[in-house]
């Protein structure tokens, strides 16, 4: 295949809670005559991430298996080439990471693997930051590793921070990645041409970071204090004691949920609530309506650092109803 025929791929990345999936859906909104193949990876096994994806024309692929940096490269690989070997032509890919994934070895793959790198072209990495919580996942190694790596740097929730705070976080973001852009938002909200089939990649940029990513495959470490645990259950919840343990929870457990969101089954509803949160932020709200034949089952992700599963489950039992 020539080098004309490529497919460009835009890696979305950034930290949990970061604005992502806001973006992507603004994004998929914004480019409806192109054919996009959205490859979504959750950290966890759940994928309550295509509910919140509004989107129903683009096809749209998870990989559940594990982290997309660690052990599912493969998968990866296998999925690109179905995607080229199908019948209908895609003009586009995008692919989520999680928020807590190194996105070298997601780049590494379409510049090393030989059939990869021949059928798509890196567009650009985007790396969007939580202009209200990077300070505090800063702690963290990932989020160091997305904003060094990224060509375009979405400084995504304006709305809560100052401009003293701004100015602050840009001079940080300076000092961590010269060369990337830095695009300003509140809700991810940027016009598709300012951020998709830039041709912003540079891989001179990327090597001046890592000059051994062309070199070495990498293995990336999970801070083991960073967990997720997922909760299901097939019986219905009572919405009062639910509120009550999730203000418990924003109120005394807020500072250590990175990420949790999930779909509800509640009592005497016959529409699913969908909720998600980051930090103490939390919003909640009623989504499709449970059709007839559908198993109605509640399910919730949690991320964060050092939480006790055991307490999570006792939350997540007082809630039945
Ligand atoms: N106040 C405010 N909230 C935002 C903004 N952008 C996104 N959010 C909210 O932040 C939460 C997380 O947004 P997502 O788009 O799901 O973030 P994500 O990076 O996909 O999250 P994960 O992939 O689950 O880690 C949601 O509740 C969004 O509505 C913003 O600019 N301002």
């Amino acid at each position: 295949m020539s080098k004309e025929h490529t497919i460009p791929v835009t890696i979305l990345t950034g930290f949990l809670g970061a604005g992502k999936t806001t973006l992507l859906n603004n994004l998929l909104k914004d480019i409806p005559e192109q054919k996009v193949a959205v490859i979504i990876n959750e950290f966890g096994d759940t994928s309550i991430d295509s509910h919140l994806v509004v989107s129903t024309k683009e096809e749209i692929i998870e990989i559940n298996s594990g982290c997309i940096c660690c052990n599912v490269r493969g998968d990866l690989i296998n999925i690109l080439s179905n995607l080229i070997e199908q019948e209908e032509k895609i003009d586009r890919i995008v692919i989520e990471t999680t928020g807590m994934a190194n996105p070298a070895p997601v780049i590494q793959t379409f510049l090393m693997d030989e059939q990869t790198a021949k059928s798509f072209e890196m567009d650009s990495v985007i790396t969007m930051v939580d202009a209200k919580h990077i300070w505090q996942h800063l702690k963290e190694e990932e989020p160091g590793q997305q904003i060094a790596f990224a060509d375009v740097l979405l400084l995504n929730k304006m709305d809560l921070i100052t401009e003293d705070e701004k100015n602050e976080l840009a001079q940080q973001l300076i000092n961590m990645n010269p060369h990337a852009k830095r695009i300003y938002t509140t809700y991810a909200d940027i016009d598709s041409q300012d951020l998709i089939g830039k041709k912003s990649f540079e891989l001179g940029n990327i090597l001046k970071i890592d000059p051994n990513l062309l070199v070495e495959t990498h293995h990336h470490h999970h801070n083991d204090q960073v967990t997720s645990f997922v909760f299901r259950d097939d019986r219905p919840l009572d919405l009062e004691k639910v509120n009550k343990w999730f203000s418990y929870l924003v109120q005394f457990k807020g500072e250590q949920l990175y990420r949790y969101k999930g779909v509800l089954y509640i009592k005497h509803l016959n529409k699913r609530v969908v909720f998600q949160g980051v930090h103490m932020l939390f919003a909640g709200t009623e989504g499709f309506k449970w059709a007839n034949n559908e198993k109605r089952q509640s399910e919730i992700v949690f991320i964060g650092k050092n939480l006790d599963y055991q307490e999570l489950e006792r939350g997540f039992q007082y809630c039945l109803a």
